[in-house]
């Protein structure tokens, strides 16, 4: 920041704050330069830095980052008349004096452009989204927004249930906005941490600073804002500083566990401008948008941990029975990655299952062998006796074999167990038949496409 520009936000505070306030505190600053993301000024005595960086520390920190988004703290040096002459003594007897001056800090901000917003995650990029028709609009929303063009949709809202990536997508904006427009000042943070704020703002007096910084921000983040449903006081705040954005055409960017209509506690009228801008939904993952997650998580691992890799057939399996959230299907991931270097064996579909014992029992769904059967049969047309029978001609043998892979596939039972229900078979027979449909998905589109069938007609 170059002193003319010190002089135009020294104008703006003026302007802001009235002649008196100014003149009491931000007069006497003498901006001194910014070098490694610290802006420096001079002050004359302690209690003034210390007074300036509490109550208008955010401020100053805000309108700097506007233009010189390098900055991250802002430093004040009280410098006497006295500590310079001793400093200038010192020097010349060659015993530097320790600087004494205490330096009073403003908070560091946790990125440039998130001012002391929640610091943005690295691995959280449009890179790293994978895109499926559960999540589709809700990626081409945030994208659109992320261009940072004309304000279209005000507020962006999106919504979904746990650890189905909003948090993800808003730091993935953040960061395209970040490349794009440096200039742009962010404020990404949650919900809880506005009220904390508010919060902190009301008890230390410095209500002005708090309504300030919140206005001056060109894109504004709030995460889990159903954090504020009954929260009166945080809600009124909240209700204007969203209108003041709004009315200076600056984009607001909202995420929560569900539609805004379904947060109880939430007055009307907030409710209303949640509504008013576009809101879109992270559906539940389906089977291809895990298994998509899961093909480009692995061989990031893979990178990690040379000479590991997990087989298609493996991946295909996590990708139909751990259905709750991505948190967990990443945290399977990681764990076999992990157990699998630990122990120095290849991960193989038994190292899987012994590894994910507790997560693959959590998520076991209440498919069992009868149903699957059920299905199998009514799908090729056959009977229930003739699918589990002794007969092995392969109008039968073929239907008898999918319903095995299946059963494999979509409950936890074992081989043997699986072997029991098809008419006493061997676990050998069971395991060859899991096998080789296993093969056929790869070289036969017609049963590709029945297993995929079935398996989404047994998982709805
Ligand atoms: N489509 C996706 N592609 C890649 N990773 C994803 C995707 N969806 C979610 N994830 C990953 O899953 C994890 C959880 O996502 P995130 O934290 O964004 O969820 P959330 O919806 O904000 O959940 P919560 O409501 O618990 O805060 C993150 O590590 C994220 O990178």
């Amino acid at each position: 920041m170059t002193q003319d520009q010190w002089g135009s936000i020294r104008d703006e505070l003026h302007q802001s704050m009235g002649a008196n306030c100014f003149q009491s505190w931000i007069e006497p600053l003498k901006y001194v330069g910014a070098e490694e993301g610290i802006a420096r000024f001079n002050v004359p005595t302690n209690f003034l830095g210390n007074y300036v960086s509490q109550n208008y520390g955010d401020l100053l920190l805000s309108k700097i980052t506007r233009l010189n988004p390098t900055v991250r703290r802002v430093v004040f040096d009280t410098v006497t008349a006295a500590k310079t002459a001793a400093a200038c003594a010192s020097a010349q007897d060659h015993q530097p004096e320790p600087l004494a001056a205490p330096q009073v800090q403003t908070r560091p901000a946790s990125s440039p452009d998130a001012l002391n917003g929640s610091p943005l995650d690295k691995r959280f990029t449009f890179d790293t989204f994978v895109v499926g028709k559960p999540n589709e609009l809700a990626h081409a929303a945030a994208r659109r927004v992320a261009e940072g063009g004309p304000v279209t949709f005000n507020p962006l809202f999106l919504y979904g249930g746990v650890g189905l990536g909003k948090t993800h997508l808003m730091h993935a904006i953040a960061w395209e906005l970040r490349t794009r427009h440096p200039h742009l000042t962010v404020l990404n943070l949650s919900a809880e941490q506005f009220m904390y704020r508010f919060v902190q703002a009301l008890r230390d007096r410095k209500m002005m600073d708090f309504k300030e910084l919140f206005r001056s921000v060109d894109v504004l983040m709030v995460d889990d804002v159903q954090f504020i449903a009954g929260k009166d006081s945080t809600q009124e705040e909240f209700f204007h500083t969203f209108n003041a954005l709004v009315d200076q055409h600056k984009q607001i960017i909202i995420s929560a566990d569900r539609a805004p209509d379904e947060i109880k506690d939430l007055e009307n009228r907030i409710r209303s401008r949640l509504q008013s801008g576009l809101v879109v939904d992270l559906h539940p993952t389906d089977y291809e948008l895990r298994l998509g997650i899961l093909q480009a998580k692995s061989e990031m691992y893979a990178r990690m941990y040379p000479g590991l890799e997990v087989e298609r057939g493996i991946l295909e399996f996590l990708a139909a029975r751990i259905v709750s959230n991505v948190r967990i299907l990443e945290g399977a991931l990681t764990r076999l990655f992990a157990f699998a270097s630990l122990v120095g064996k290849p991960i193989s579909m038994d190292l899987t299952q012994e590894c994910l014992t507790d997560i693959l029992r959590v998520s076991e769904r209440k498919v069992s062998i009868e149903e699957i059967q059920r299905k199998v049969a009514d799908h090729y047309l056959i009977r229930h006796s003739d699918l589990v029978g002794p007969k092995r001609v392969r109008t039968f043998a073929r239907p008898r074999q999918i319903a095995m892979y299946l059963c494999k596939q979509l409950t936890t039972r074992s081989l043997p167990e699986i072997g029991r229900h098809f008419g006493g078979r061997d676990h050998t027979t069971v395991m060859h038949g899991v096998r080789r449909i296993e093969e056929l998905r790869k070289q036969d589109a017609q049963i590709a496409e029945d297993v995929e069938l079935l398996r989404r007609s047994l998982e709805a």
